[in-house]
């Protein structure tokens, strides 16, 4: 375990090792720990934790739950900031129970996030890698009409399970760019894309709110999944989900690996091969489960969706706890990211200021 010294301010931070995790140690600059892991251990953190440590920047890798916030909170911490917009390695209970801050990176990375999956239904509906492959292999003997035929996705419709800032960035990029009709389920959302195009006064495509996931999985060609994972969202693509997609639709999946039941998921694309998925997220991250690498109809990716300046920004600042109001709209976090700039006095967004009673910013 390498953890560098405590680092004056004066002096320049060390390099980053592979994990970037960052502990705040009294009076002293951040440290970064340059441990040559890329996931930390419970038992990692713990070490690095030590007996006096204000605050941490973790990662989504990491398990926080009670263990760590009970060290936390002896060891004087007051604010874990989850460096990601999903926090489901995150127990909030028990960081309310010690009184710990939690806090994530929402809306920076809505548009990313949204084009990597709408580039993943692209690789998957042209076959890019499999064709790219084919190249690669020198098996090309000249043009035929039969070669790698895909789908075309104008005129097809669109399918959106989980309709908040990223279902929504997705939906838009195919309506607008593909002229592909929508339709989408939220467990609680009513009315996302339908107010964009109203307010923008045009009804280019049709667009349709679903009563259910399984009529989004019935219609839908192409269908990407931007849910959080919660209980309400685990394996929520199964085996018996899966039978009722059409046989040549084409899945995506940027929101969190446990969301589709991944063996079921390697079985369907064995039996079904027009069937095709996009994945950036796996269940045992980073592992995939056996079969899916040799998934000729299978473009996977290694969760890089995110993977932006902005993120790291505002889990710093959600870091700063002390003393900081909580910024009042967490969907607008531009006042943050404008580096010309002083940010404003405030936490971006802190998931329990409500119940640990943190006051909220009238910036
Ligand atoms: N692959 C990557 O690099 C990234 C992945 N993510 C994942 O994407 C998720 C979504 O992010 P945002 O769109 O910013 O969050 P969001 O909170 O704006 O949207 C999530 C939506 O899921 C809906 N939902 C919750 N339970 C549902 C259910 N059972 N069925 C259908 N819909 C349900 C919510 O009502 C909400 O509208 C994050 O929680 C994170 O896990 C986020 C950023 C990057
Ligand atoms: O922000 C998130 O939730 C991520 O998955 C980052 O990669």
């Amino acid at each position: 375990m390498t953890v560098p010294k405590n680092t004056p301010s004066d002096e320049p931070l060390p390099p980053f090792g592979r994990s970037t995790l960052w502990l705040y140690k009294p009076a002293f600059f951040p440290q970064i720990c340059t441990e040559k892991k890329t996931i930390l251990s419970v038992d990692d953190i713990l070490a690095l934790i030590g007996d006096r440590c204000d605050g941490v920047i973790g990662q989504l890798t990491e398990d926080w739950g009670e263990t760590l916030f009970s060290a936390l909170s002896r060891a004087g911490g007051k604010a874990f900031s989850n460096m990601a917009v999903g926090y489901n390695n995150v127990d909030v209970e028990a960081a309310n129970k010690y009184g710990v801050a939690v806090g994530n990176t929402p809306g920076v990375l809505t548009e990313t996030t949204a084009e990597l999956a709408a580039s993943l239904s692209l690789a998957a509906a042209r076959r890019i890698v499999e064709a790219d492959e084919f190249m690669r292999a020198g098996k090309y003997e000249g043009w035929l009409p039969h070669l790698f035929v895909g789908n075309l996705l104008k005129g097809q419709t669109v399918g959106v399970i989980g309709a908040g800032r990223i279902g929504s960035a997705y939906a838009r990029m195919m309506v607008e760019g593909f002229k592909m009709n929508l339709i989408y389920y939220d467990l609680y959302q009513s009315t996302p894309y339908g107010q964009f195009l109203k307010a923008n006064g045009e009804q280019p495509v049709t667009w349709k709110r679903a009563s259910s996931m399984e009529e989004v999985l019935q219609e839908a060609d192409v269908i990407s999944l931007h849910p959080v994972l919660d209980k309400t969202t685990y394996h929520l693509v199964n085996k018996e989900r899966l039978a009722m997609m059409k046989k040549e639709a084409i899945l995506v999946n940027c929101s969190r690996g446990p969301v589709i039941d991944e063996v079921a998921l390697v079985e369907h694309l064995r039996e079904n091969p027009m069937f095709r998925v996009g994945l950036d997220v796996f269940e045992d991250e980073p592992y995939m489960k056996p079969g899916l690498a040799d998934m000729k109809n299978a473009v996977v990716v290694p969760h890089i969706a995110s993977a932006s300046k902005g993120m790291a920004t505002l889990a710093a600042l959600n870091g700063k706890i002390k003393g900081y109001p909580i910024w009042s709209n967490p969907n607008s976090v531009e006042a943050f990211l404008d580096e010309n700039s002083p940010a404003p006095a405030a936490c971006p967004s802190i998931v329990n200021s409500k119940a640990l009673g943190l006051p909220v910013s009238k910036l």
